[in-house]
């Protein structure tokens, strides 16, 4: 871990150099790069070659689909207990995607035209769900539910196998839960292009929509405009604001959950209002580290992805995170402050609120998708919703009143662009 302060000498170049680390390297943009060229020139036959690279999976094109009976039988064998948490968090992310389905409208302008705005649902999506030795069975629902409320018409999902070509249990079973059954078993960058692209096996989707690593999210950076793309949610991050009452264990624990995701790009960032506050926060954390599985993996997380920061005032900790823009932000900090907090902070993905608000809440079953945008992405993207899986036209309907009443601002504007044309098209209406 680093510790830096707040407007010390080289404050804003630290502070920048670290979250340059969340962008992605040169080396990783050409290697995405090559293998997408190859998937476009290649098709199935790259696909097969690079899981084989990749996950150890030797698969034939006519493996790529799941077929039903493995969806099902996944289903089947899932335990109970598991089955019952996946209702449980699809509940809750059906009510809260539910509130932001964009509604049709339609009005009238001053000149008395209709105007309005109608919403259809993408035709094909492709969801990416990361898979392999960490299978992100909530990725399913907190990106499926919310094609399904849009209602988008072909929903196909990728996820990389393990080495022996099988998919979690889990991921199954979440997917059979929505009534989801185009599935591939392709992940990373081969599964990126074979969406984008389409190869002989897999029709091609119009936006491809999920979290990955870096190679992931920098394939979907570069695919897009050949498809549409969500917010580019790569390698987890989360920041946590602390001060005097915030629970040092539970601060301790939360650092360590996201570190926990292990790709080796996530980023975590601890501010706090003094350099005890930090101290204690970063023992607990060394603390907890033994008491995790994942604790190789989160480790190498922690000792290249770990910044404390340390400020004077909550007023400081605000320009941090609005700069940092993280996926998740936690404000552990004394309940006076939060409102004032809520206001200032524009730019974080997810924001948890107090001591009890574990961002592992918000990843499983809160309700808000986790698909968050990342390495500072948050400045212009926002979390995944309802909206994000449909397109919007607008709708403009004139009748000879309303266009006498526009005719001197189009012939106006006619004028003063030049375009002759444009002007005459509405005149010879308004006669
Ligand atoms: N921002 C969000 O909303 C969000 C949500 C969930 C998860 N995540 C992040 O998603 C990521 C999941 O990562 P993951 O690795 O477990 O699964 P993944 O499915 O994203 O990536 C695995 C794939 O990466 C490819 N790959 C690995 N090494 C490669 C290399 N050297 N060259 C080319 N391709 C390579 C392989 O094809 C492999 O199948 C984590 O970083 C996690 O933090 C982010
Ligand atoms: N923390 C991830 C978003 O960055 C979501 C997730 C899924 N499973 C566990 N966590
Ligand atoms: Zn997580």
């Amino acid at each position: 871990m680093r510790v830096i302060q707040f407007a010390s000498k080289t404050f804003d170049s630290d502070l920048a150099g670290f979250c340059q680390g969340a962008s992605v390297p040169k080396d990783i943009q050409d290697t995405v790069t090559a293998i997408l060229a190859d998937i476009r020139q290649r098709g199935d036959e790259a696909v097969c070659y690079y899981a084989a690279k990749f996950d150890g999976a030797k698969l034939r094109a006519r493996d790529f689909r799941v077929k039903p009976a493995e969806i099902a039988a996944a289903a089947k064998r899932l335990p109970a207990a598991e089955r019952k948490a996946l209702v449980a968090a699809h509940e809750n992310i059906v009510a809260f995607n539910k509130q932001s389905l964009p509604k049709d409208w339609l009005g009238k302008n001053k000149h008395g035209a209709q105007v309005g705005e109608i919403n259809h649902p993408i035709r094909r999506v492709g969801l990416y769900v990361p898979g392999g030795e960490v299978p992100l069975v909530s990725t399913v629902l907190m990106t499926a539910t919310l094609a399904k409320i849009a209602g988008c018409p072909e929903i196909a999902v990728f996820t990389p196998s393990n080495s022996q070509g099988k998919i979690a249990d889990g991921v199954l079973a979440a997917l059979d839960l929505i009534g989801i059954d185009e599935v591939y078993r392709i992940g990373g960058v081969q599964a990126i292009g074979a969406a984008a692209f389409g190869t002989l096996t897999v029709p091609a989707v119009d936006k491809v929509f999920g979290p990955g690593n870096a190679y992931v999210c920098e394939a979907k950076r570069q695919v897009f405009g050949t498809v549409g793309v969500d917010s580019l949610p790569g390698p987890s991050e989360v920041m946590i604001i602390a001060d005097e009452s915030t629970n040092v264990t539970f601060a301790a624990a939360d650092l360590l959950a996201q570190a926990e995701h292990g790709s080796g790009r996530e980023k975590i960032y601890l501010v706090a209002t003094s350099a005890e506050i930090i101290k204690e926060i970063s023992d607990e954390v060394q603390v907890q580290l033994k008491l995790i599985s994942r604790s190789e993996k989160t480790q190498r997380v922690l000792a290249n992805g770990f910044l404390a920061i340390e400020v004077k005032t909550l007023a400081e900790a605000v320009k941090v995170a609005n700069y940092v823009a993280p996926e998740h932000l936690e404000l552990l900090v004394k309940e006076s402050a939060h409102k004032g907090l809520l206001r200032d902070i524009t730019t974080a993905g997810a924001i948890m609120l107090g001591n009890y608000t574990a961002t592992a809440l918000g990843d499983f079953t809160a309700g808000p998708s986790h698909v968050l945008p990342t390495a500072r992405a948050g400045r212009f993207f926002s979390g995944l919703r309802v909206a994000d899986f449909m397109r919007r036209t607008s709708v403009v309907r004139y009748d000879k009143a309303s266009v006498k009443k526009a005719e001197p601002v189009v012939s106006a504007f006619a004028a003063m662009e030049k375009l002759d044309a444009h002007g005459r098209s509405v005149k010879i209406r308004a006669l």
